[in-house]
C-alpha cells in the first residue's frame, strides 16, 4: 500500500460527528455517503427530533447528542448557524484527540479553539451550497494547532463533496464574498434573465429551460482545462452580431462596477461578523 492509500485509508476510517443536521450538514453527511463512506462511521448531531430523525432515516447515519458525538468522534464539524456555535462547543468535553472543522460564516478560528478544551486542532472552512450536489468550493484555513495531518483530514472529508482550496485566514472573508455567497449572485443573474426572457414573450417554462441549461453548460465550459472566461466570452461575441450588442448594454449598466461594489460589501460584512467574535 501506498503512503498515500495508507493516508486515506486512515481517513475513512476516521468517525466524524456533524453538529447541526440543516442543510449544510446533511449536504456533507449525504455527500460523505454517497462517497462510499460507511454510515456506521458517521454521526448527527441535531437539536430538533423531527430533524434529527428525517436525516438519520434518510442517510442511515446515527442521531446522538453532542457528549456522545464528541467522545466518539475522530472528526467533529460544526454546521449550525454562526449564533449557535458557542453553546455547542462549549459543551464539547475534553479528553479525546479530535480535528475540529468548522463551516460556520465569519467565525475566526481564534475564538472557536477559545471555546473549545485548549490545544483542539480547528479547521476554518466556507464551503457554499453546491455542497448539496456535490459540487462545493471549499476554502480552508488552518487554525493555531492544526497541522498539516489535521488539514489533510478536513481536505480528504471536504473532498468528497466537491473541490478545496487552502488560503490564510486573512483571505476567508474575500473568499466568502466570492464562493460563499458567489451562488446566490449567480442564481439572481438567472432569475433576471428568466423574466427578461418572460418579458420578450416565451413561455416561462421555456425561458427556465433554456437558462438553466444555458448556465450549466457555460459552467462546464469555465471548469474545463485551459479556459477563461475572456476567452469564453470572445468565442460567442461576433463581430457586429448579436452578442456585442447586449455586452453593449450591460456595460453602460454597469455590471462590473456593480460586482465589484457587491463582493466589497460582502466581504465587509463577512469582516465585522468577525470582529464580534474578536477576529
Ligand atoms: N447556507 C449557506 O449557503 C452557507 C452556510 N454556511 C454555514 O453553515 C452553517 C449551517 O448553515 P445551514 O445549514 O444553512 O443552516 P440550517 O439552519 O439549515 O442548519 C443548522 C441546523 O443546526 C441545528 N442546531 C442549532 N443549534 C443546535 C445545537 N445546539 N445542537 C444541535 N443542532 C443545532 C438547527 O436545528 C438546524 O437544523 C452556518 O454556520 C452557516 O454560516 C456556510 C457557507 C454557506
Ligand atoms: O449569507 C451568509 O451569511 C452565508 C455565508 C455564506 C453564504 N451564506
Amino acid at each position: 500500500m501506498t503512503t498515500e492509500t495508507q493516508r486515506s485509508a486512515a481517513r475513512s476510517s476516521d468517525t466524524v460527528a456533524v453538529l447541526g443536521g440543516g442543510r449544510i450538514g446533511e449536504a456533507l453527511l449525504g455527500g460523505l455517503v454517497a462517497a462510499g463512506r460507511d454510515a456506521g462511521s458517521l454521526l448527527v448531531v441535531e437539536r430538533d427530533a423531527d430533524r434529527a430523525a428525517e436525516v438519520s432515516g434518510r442517510l442511515g447515519v446515527t442521531a446522538t447528542d453532542v457528549a456522545d458525538a464528541a467522545g466518539r468522534a475522530d472528526v467533529l464539524v460544526v454546521a449550525v448557524k454562526p449564533q449557535d456555535v458557542q453553546g455547542v462547543l462549549e459543551s464539547v468535553p475534553a479528553g479525546r484527540e479530535r480535528v475540529v472543522v468548522s463551516l460556520a460564516a465569519g467565525i475566526p478560528t481564534i475564538a472557536l479553539e477559545r471555546w473549545l478544551p485548549t490545544g483542539t486542532p480547528v479547521v476554518r472552512v466556507m464551503p457554499n451550497t453546491p455542497m448539496l450536489v456535490g459540487r462545493a468550493m471549499c476554502v480552508l484555513s488552518a487554525g493555531a494547532h492544526a497541522d498539516d495531518a489535521a488539514m489533510d483530514t478536513a481536505e480528504g472529508l471536504l473532498r468528497s463533496v466537491g473541490r478545496t482550496v487552502r488560503v490564510p485566514e486573512s483571505q476567508q472573508d474575500a473568499a466568502t464574498a466570492l464562493s460563499g455567497s458567489g451562488p446566490a449572485y449567480l442564481f439572481l443573474v438567472a432569475e433576471a434573465m428568466i423574466e427578461a426572457g418572460v418579458a420578450l414573450g416565451l413561455p416561462r417554462p421555456t425561458a427556465t429551460e433554456l437558462v438553466t441549461a444555458t448556465v450549466d453548460g457555460a459552467g462546464g465550459l469555465l471548469t474545463g482545462p485551459g479556459n477563461h472566461p475572456s476567452l469564453l466570452r470572445e468565442a460567442v461575441t461576433s463581430p457586429g452580431g448579436t452578442t456585442a450588442q447586449a455586452l453593449r448594454v450591460l456595460e453602460a449598466h454597469g455590471l462590473r462596477a456593480a460586482f465589484a461594489d457587491a463582493v466589497e460589501a460582502c466581504r465587509d460584512r463577512s469582516q465585522a461578523l468577525g470582529a464580534t467574535y474578536g477576529g
